[in-house]
């Protein structure tokens, strides 16, 4: 087992990674300050996983909450799900929440653990390699308004994240490649050489090759634990982290949360940024096309949704949280594996970018 640390003074918390470590409740004891405990799971982990956590939490007093799946429950609704198992349950104020689940299991839970009482303690135990990667980890919690992803949440971090590699097993390919796009992103924004360890382990990360998982893993980590103890509540480098979800927000809003997964959309996005970036000058068309070839090969779309026009684009990207003063913030490369966030880009090339030919581009690389 390898164990992180986010730095967070006295927030501060570990992240645990290895395999089988749903088995070991000598990790989540020493977090768990009362008796009463409430895990938060869906329709499809909970037959997965939940009876195993709930066994190795025996000593404690433990109910269950299972969601509905899917991005399209992340919502008020679902939340209400929530409240209504803490208080049926009769949960006080030291009761401990955990998230089983993906990243919109997490986000959930984590802003009703923000909210039930005023704040109770909380536990993030990612089982997809998206929320493994990056949405366990930093606090950021919420769910989305149709009007726009995530925007009604709070920060409120874990007091421990607890990551068992094996949970991955039992994940679908084409969820294991969504998270793949935020592995990606850490290469792209701050760790270039990870990049090249991207280009030469793609194949066995989604072969699903433990050696390998465990170890983009643990560099995703250590990466946005950086960045979140630098900058928790994002008043600075922590937008970096945002690159491709400006256009890839977008993409989801417009289609209906859901159809286009988080990371599938954070790919095509990035590629928007790529392509930003290199019509600025900012980075070359070959480096451009290295970061497309690498989200083809880990399986994921490379071309913004057809029906989209660039309307439809910058009327989504105007409630971008980045926006300030009516300006649009943008996570652009200044080269590869280091992002910039700025709003001194020419509107023309932003147009031009939102019209660019990605068809043409991803054949050029397919
Ligand atoms: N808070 C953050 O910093 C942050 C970061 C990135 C993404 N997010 C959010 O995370 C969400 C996406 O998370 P996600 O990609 O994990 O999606 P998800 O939570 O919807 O999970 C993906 C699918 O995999 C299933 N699943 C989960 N674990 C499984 C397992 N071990 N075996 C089999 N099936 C399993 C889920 O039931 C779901 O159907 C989005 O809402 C996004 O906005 C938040
Ligand atoms: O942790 C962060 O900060 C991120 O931006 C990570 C993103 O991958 C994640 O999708 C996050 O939820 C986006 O945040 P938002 O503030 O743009 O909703
Ligand atoms: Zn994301």
């Amino acid at each position: 087992m390898q164990t992180l640390k986010v730095d967070l003074g006295e927030r501060s918390y570990p992240i645990h990674i290895g395999e089988g470590l749903l088995d070991q409740p000598e990790l989540l004891a020493p977090h768990i300050h009362g008796r009463q405990v409430a895990i938060i799971s869906n329709e499809t982990v909970a037959p997965l996983y939940l009876e195993r956590l709930t066994r190795s939490l025996a000593q404690f007093s433990v109910v269950s909450v299972v969601l509905p799946d899917g991005e399209a429950f992340k919502n008020w609704e679902t939340l209400q799900l929530i409240f209504d198992g803490l208080l049926t349950a009769r949960h006080d104020r030291r009761t401990t929440v955990i998230a089983l689940g993906g990243g919109v299991i997490g986000d959930m839970a984590g802003f009703a653990a923000a909210c039930y009482q005023r704040g109770v303690d909380f536990i993030q135990i990612p089982t997809t390699l998206l929320s493994q990667v990056d949405s366990s980890v930093g606090g950021k919690t919420g769910i989305n308004h149709p009007l726009g992803k995530n925007m009604v949440g709070a920060f409120y971090q874990p007091n421990v994240v607890l990551i068992d590699t094996a949970s991955l097993k039992t994940l679908p390919a084409r969820e294991l490649s969504a998270g793949l796009a935020e592995v990606i992103k850490y290469g792209l924004i701050c760790d270039e050489p990870f990049l090249t360890w991207l280009e030469d382990n793609v194949d066995a990360l989604r072969a699903l090759d433990q050696t390998a998982l465990t170890y983009a893993i643990e560099r995703s980590c250590a990466a946005k634990a950086a960045v979140v103890g630098a900058d928790e509540k994002e008043t600075g480098v922590r937008a970096t982290l945002n690159l491709g979800h400006t256009f890839g927000h977008a993409i989801e809003t417009h289609m209906g949360y859901g159809v286009w997964l988080h990371g599938e959309a954070v790919a095509a996005g990035t590629v928007m940024a790529l392509e930003m970036s290199a019509r600025l000058g900012w980075i070359s068309e070959q480096e451009r096309d290295r970061g497309i070839r690498l989200f083809q090969r880990a399986g994921l779309p490379v071309i913004p949704p057809e029906e989209m026009t660039e309307a439809d684009f910058l009327e989504h990207m105007a409630i971008d949280k980045k926006v300030i003063d009516g300006r649009l913030r943008l996570v652009l490369l200044r080269r590869m594996g280091e992002a910039v966030v700025t709003d001194d880009y020419p509107k023309e090339v932003l147009q031009a970018t939102l019209g660019a030919d990605y068809r043409a581009l991803a054949q050029l690389k397919g």
